[in-house]
This record gives structure tokens, C-alpha cells and sequence, in this order.
């Protein structure tokens, strides 16, 4: 429909009559004279007037056109506000720390598992719960695509989060061939060194610290060490800043002005590739020496692995995949990480048992012997605490699918182009399959675990988070070496957590140090 109304045989070319008429009185108004000016300008307003109104209409019919279809049986729900839709309710509620009440308080109201809503000027339907969540996971590339904002799309445009359908299988197969367990066993040892160091220069000896900003530091330095082994402190320490100036503007409405959040993020993503892209023709240079191996690094992996048809990726597709990977590794785990410490200042007897554990990992080692693999499977109760975390205060509250075809959920009609939103509150919460779901038990975790598409802080089906068990890794190695040095206490005990798109400590969560 908005592809018909701006197609150049319509309105687009209407417009632009009217433009050139307006630009020619303009132009030779000099010509004219005063008097005529006079004539024209009421002229130009009137014409002015008259391509707003045409704007507007072409505007509400499209509008009416994709959020209100006629013949389809949509689901119970309401549209908002006029474009806004409910999307400033929605992030007001995660500013407060409760995102999970905009879709509690509809599910309510309405009765259902699935209610209409418009978000980021989209018509959504929002669909909860395990069903819904085995729905969309089952019928990726059949009846839905994933889908992200036009901002996302423009800073990671040629990566696996933004490509669709068949396209995005051969970069995944790449990115999941350096993520899955079997290749990231032998980095055990070399983020545990990392981690070490950071904890001997930013933490100990110190009495008080801001842990937030200190987490992101740690989860990019380690990001860049395993995927680029960029180790120069100039470079990471630039790359730091730009990525920072990135996750402030990313999730903003696309305005590329200056002086806009989204400009300075576009400029920070710009420096950002530039100097990946220079660390990939220093790399090239060393593959053909000889002096790397193929499989040094994530980047040498993409620089050196034909795809499932025989294609190498191009040095925009390795900067945008790697920039992405930087992207997710840095917020989700330091988000992580900063709730689990949150968990267990609140929690002593859980602390407690992770020490226990800890300790016990730790006096089965030599001195300076480096954690290994058999190390982080032994970390069962710790894990069971991070997926309790995860579980409550997820760092992705749920992703956005679009439905390539007509299709229907619940009894009710999704239009093609429409976007599906699930989300893992409306899972994780619900006692159902989770009882008394306010209550923090790692026991939860135990045995077989919880049932299928019940638990789903990573996703699922062919869009899963590749990351889980880097992420697994990091989160594990962190924990191993904080509990050993450190207890803690918050400086506020009562911080408030917004949830901006992802759980963060509003005041960068400061806490005392006690060495252990
Ligand atoms: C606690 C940490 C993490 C959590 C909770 C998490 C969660 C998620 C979720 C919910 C999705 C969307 C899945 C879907 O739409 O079905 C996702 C996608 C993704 N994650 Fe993670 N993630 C984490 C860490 C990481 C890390 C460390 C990396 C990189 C090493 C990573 C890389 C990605 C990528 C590339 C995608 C896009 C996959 C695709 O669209 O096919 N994530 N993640």
C-alpha cells in the first residue's frame, strides 16, 4: 500500500509537479518584481497547504489501510494514541522496572493469550505464553520472519539479525560454528587471564566501587579479545567510547540530523567499522603470510570459512557481523551479571552455596592454573542461580517476528505485514509453570529443568541466540573469581532498575568491597 502510494506514477509524481511550479515561482520572483511577490506568496502558502493535506490523507488511508484491514477477524485490543500507538506506555513502564505490567494489565483486560497493540508505528499483535512462544519459534521462514526497527536495521544492515528467510542461514552456520561449545572450550583459560587482570586493576584494594559501568567494560574487553584479538588499549579504548555513544542512540527514532542521539550513533558506528575494517586488512595480510592460523580468532574464522555454498563473506559483512557480535555480548552479560550480584548482596545463604562451589573448583587446581572446560561443567549451582536471574529480569524481554503471510493465532486473524511480538515475561512469570514465579529458587533448575518453550530467556528455533553458551562462559568465569575475592554490599540497597530496553541499575550501581 505505501509502496503504491509513493510509486512514481502516483503520488510521487504529483508532488513533484506541484514542487517544480512552487520552485519556479521562487526562482524568478526576483524577475517578477515586489508587486507580484505579493501574488505569489499567498500562492505558495496555499500550494503548501494543499500538498500537507494531500500528505495527511495519503497518510490516513495508508494507516487505516494496515492497522484496520477490512474482512479480518483481528484480535481484542486497542491501537493508542494516533501514531505513538502504545509505545511511550510501554517504555514508561520499563523506565519504572515493571516492564512486564504493559502486558499483564492487557492479558487482563482483555482475556486472551493475544491482543492488538501498535508499537514503533507498527500494528503488533502480541501473543503469550509457551503456546505462543512454540508458535513462532516452529513457523520462522514459513509464517514469520524476525523482524527489528528501521534503526537496528540501518547499524547492523548487512548481519544475521537483519537478514531474513534463507539468507541469514549460511552467516549463522558461520557465527554458530566459533560459538558452539566445542569451539569456545579452548578460551576457558584466556577469559579467565582477562578476567583476572581486570579484577587485580579495577577491583581490588578499592573499598568502593560503580560496578555497572565497570561490567560493560570488562564484557567488551573480553568481546574483543576472543572475536578480533584487538589488544592495542588505544584501539579498545576508542572502541569503548564509540560503542557507548552506539548504545545510547541506537534504539531511537531513525532521525539522521545532526544533533540527534541516532546521528552521534551513526558517526560512533562509522568509526567503529573503520577501524574493524582496518584490523581485517591487517588480519588478510597475516593469513596470507602464514603468520596466524584460520581458526586464531572469530575473525580470522570469517576471513578464512567459505559459507554452506562455497562464498566467502565480504569485509562489510565480517565488520557488521562482528560489530553486532561486540554489540550483544557487551549489554546482555554486563546486564547479567550486575542483577546477579544484585540477587546475592539481597540473598546471603545463596551466596553462601556459590562459594561453597567455587571454592571447591578452586582448590582443585595448582597454583596459577588457569579455569578450564571440566571447571565451568562443574559450576552446576551457580548456573542454576544465573538462570534463575535470567528468569526474573531477562535482558530481552521478547523480540518482534512479521508475518509473511495471512495467518491465524488464537482464533484470530494476523494480516500479512503485521508484526508478532512474544515475550518471555508472559512465560517466566506465570505459575503455571513456574509456582510462586516472585519467588527467586534455583531449584527450578534442577534435573530436567523446566518444560519445553516454557523458559526462553535466549529465544528459540532458527533465531535462538547463538551467543548462550559464550555468554554461559563469560557469566560463569566472572562469577568464579568475584565470589572467591569479594563479598559486597550495595551503597543502595533500594536502586531502582529501569528496564531501557535492557535492565540497568539507574545509578550505575555502586557497592562496598569486602575481600574475602
Ligand atoms: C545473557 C546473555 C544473553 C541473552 C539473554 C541473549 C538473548 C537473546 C535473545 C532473546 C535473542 C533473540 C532470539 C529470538 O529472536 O528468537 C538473541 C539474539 C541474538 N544474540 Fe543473544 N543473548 C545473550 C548474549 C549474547 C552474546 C554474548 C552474543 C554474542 C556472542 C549474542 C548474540 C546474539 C545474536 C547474533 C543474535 C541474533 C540471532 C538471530 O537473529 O539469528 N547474544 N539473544
Amino acid at each position: 500500500m505505501l509502496n503504491h502510494i509513493f510509486s512514481p506514477s502516483s503520488f510521487l509524481t504529483k508532488r513533484e509537479g506541484v514542487m517544480d511550479s512552487l520552485f519556479y515561482l521562487v526562482g524568478n520572483s526576483q524577475r517578477l518584481g515586489e508587486s507580484s511577490l505579493f501574488k505569489i506568496v499567498p500562492l505558495i502558502s496555499c500550494s503548501l497547504l494543499g500538498l500537507l493535506t494531500l500528505a495527511c490523507l495519503a497518510g490516513f488511508t495508508a494507516f487505516r489501510a494496515k492497522f484496520r484491514p477490512k474482512g479480518y477477524s483481528l484480535p481484542p485490543g486497542s491501537f493508542g494514541w494516533p501514531l505513538v500507538g502504545e509505545t511511550l506506555i510501554r517504555q514508561r513502564l520499563g523506565q519504572l522496572g515493571k516492564p512486564e505490567e504493559y502486558i499483564k494489565r492487557r492479558r487482563l483486560l482483555y482475556g486472551k493469550d493475544i491482543f492488538k497493540t501498535s508499537l514503533l508505528l507498527q500494528p503488533v499483535a502480541v501473543v503469550c505464553g509457551p503456546a505462543a512462544n512454540k508458535f513462532l519459534f516452529s513457523n520462522e521462514n514459513k509464517l514469520v520472519v524476525t523482524w527489528w526497527t528501521k534503526s537496528i536495521q540501518n547499524v547492523f544492515p548487512s548481519s544475521v539479525l537483519t537478514s531474513r528467510g534463507l539468507h541469514a542461514r549460511p552467516i549463522k552456520k558461520l557465527l554458530t560454528a566459533f560459538l558452539k561449545p566445542e569451539a569456545l572450550q579452548s578460551y576457558v583459560g584466556t577469559m579467565d587471564s582477562i578476567t583476572q587482570s581486570f579484577m587485580e586493576t579495577e577491583w581490588e584494594g578499592k573499598e568502593e566501587i560503580m560496578v555497572f559501568p565497570l561490567l560493560k567494560l570488562h564484557s567488551f574487553v573480553m568481546a574483543s579479545r576472543i572475536f578480533t584479538t584487538i589488544q592495542d588499549p588505544n584501539i579498545v579504548q576508542n572502541l569503548t567510547q564509540q560503542f557507548h555513544v552506539l548504545m545510547d542512540g541506537i534504539i531511537e527514532i531513525p532521525l539522521n540530523i545532526p544533533g540527534t542521539r541516532y546521528y552521534r550513533a551513526m558517526r560512533a558506528r562509522d568509526v567503529i567499522c573503520r577501524d574493524l575494517l582496518s584490523v581485517i586488512k591487517q588480519r588478510r595480510v597475516a593469513l596470507s603470510a602464514g603468520t596466524v592460523s584460520p581458526t586464531h580468532d572469530l575473525l580470522t574464522s570469517l576471513l578464512s570459512t567459505a559459507d554452506e555454498n562455497g562464498r566467502f563473506l565480504t569485509e562489510k559483512e565480517i565488520t557488521d557481523n562482528i560489530l553486532l557480535l561486540l554489540f550483544s555480548a557487551h549489554g546482555t552479560t554486563s546486564s547479567t551479571i550486575a542483577m546477579l550480584m544484585r540477587y546475592l548482596a539481597e540473598m546471603p545463604h545463596i551466596y553462601e552455596e556459590i562459594l561453597r562451589e567455587q571454592i571447591g573448583i578452586a582448590a582443585s587446581k595448582a597454583p596459577g592454573e588457569l579455569l578450564d572446560w571440566k571447571d565451568i561443567r562443574q559450576m552446576k549451582y551457580s548456573w542454576n542461580t544465573t538462570c534463575e536471574v535470567l528468569r526474573l529480569s531477562p535482558p530481552i524481554e521478547g523480540t518482534f517476528r512479521e508475518a509473511i503471510t495471512d495467518l491465524t493465532y488464537g482464533g484470530f486473524d494476523i494480516p500479512k505485514g503485521w508484526k508478532l511480538f512474544w515475550s518471555v515475561h508472559s512465560s517466566h512469570k506465570n505459575p503455571e509453570y513456574f509456582p510462586e514465579p516472585e519467588k527467586f529458587d534455583p531449584s527450578r533448575f534442577d534435573g530436567d529443568g523446566p518444560a519445553p518453550y516454557t523458559y526462553v530467556p535466549f529465544g528459540g528455533g532458527p533465531r535462538r541466540c547463538p551467543g548462550y553458551e559464550y555468554a554461559r562462559l563469560e557469566i560463569m568465569v566472572f562469577l568464579h573469581n568475584l565470589v572467591k575475592r569479594f563479598r559486597w554490599e550495595p551503597v543502595f540497597p533500594n536502586e531502582k532498575i529501569k528496564v531501557d530496553p535492557l535492565p540497568v541499575p539507574v545509578q550505575g550501581f555502586p557497592i562496598r568491597l569486602r575481600p574475602r
